[in-house]
């Protein structure tokens, strides 16, 4: 199966600690991918090596086939990789329909010519408007964004994102700090972008019943080390996995 991104030997370490060690992995294209792993395990480094927010002391990653190892950030979202908190561009005074279009609109970089603005601004408003439904703020769309509930920001975070048209969308705990109320509808968010087919994702994790429903394909990391990589089952029937893992973490 073809790989949208691939990590050889991927290791970085901090002083004297490991966190990420000699992790070789192929993500396939249109698979849902999560990695787990207990607190520590060097999910969010992993997360930072892909996205270029760290460069690795040793080994390589490659998206479709090119090597991005020596990448910056911003190239690497030019090329397709998108990451949830790159996204801190999000305006507090103007509405969520607002904030999403602009982001469109700089992933265009369009010229502000007047004859043409009409038609641009239309097809912007319409596909941010798409956005918004996907992740279930339509409602909100007039808002403003400083108006937003923490989970309602978390969306409108996912929103942007989207707007970068990311072939690959790095999700780091979506769920984080929510209350459990609004666990649900980020959920049903990610299952609404697996949905439409068009990108592939990797998300971060903790919530088990989450990754087990969601996952193609899961990836296990203990101490920045690359413990398991398997669809749900085998991950589950992994004893290597129960033991370091499964039957240890209560979060
Ligand atoms: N910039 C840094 N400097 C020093 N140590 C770091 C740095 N970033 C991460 N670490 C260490 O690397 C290890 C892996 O951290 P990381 O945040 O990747 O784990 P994680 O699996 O994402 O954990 P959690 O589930 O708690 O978010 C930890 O021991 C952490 O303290």
């Amino acid at each position: 199966m073809e790989s949208i991104i691939e990590t050889k030997d991927l290791t970085i370490s901090f002083g004297g600690h490991i966190a990420v060690n000699q992790v070789s992995v192929s993500i396939p294209r249109n698979l849902f991918t999560s990695v787990i792993g207990p607190n520590g395990a060097g999910k969010t480094t992993f997360f930072n090596l892909l996205s270029g927010q760290l460069n690795p002391t040793v080994g390589k990653v490659f998206f479709k086939g090119e090597n991005i190892t020596k990448k910056s950030t911003v190239e690497r979202t030019r090329l397709g990789i998108g990451r949830s908190f790159q996204i801190t561009n999000v305006f507090p005074n103007i509405t969520v329909l607002e904030n999403v279009r602009l982001a469109i609109q700089s992933r265009e970089k369009v010229r502000f010519q007047m004859i043409r603005h009409f038609t641009y601004y239309k097809k912007f408003t319409e596909e941010a408007l798409n956005i918004l439904n996907t992740v279930l703020l339509s409602k909100r769309a007039n808002a403003l964004a400083a108006n937003l509930s923490h989970g309602e920001k978390r969306k409108l975070e996912i929103a942007m994102l989207l707007a970068l048209d990311p072939e690959l969308l790095l999700l780091d705990e979506p769920t984080a700090g929510m209350s459990l109320e609004e666990v649900p509808a980020i959920l049903e968010v990610i299952e609404n972008i697996k949905k439409e087919g068009n990108r592939t994702i990797i998300l971060i994790e903790h919530k088990m019943d989450m990754v087990l429903g969601l996952s193609d394909q899961i990836i296990v990391l203990y101490n920045g080390e690359l413990l398991a990589q398997g669809n749900p089952e085998e991950i589950m029937d992994n004893e290597t996995v129960q033991t370091a893992y499964i039957g240890g973490e209560s979060k």
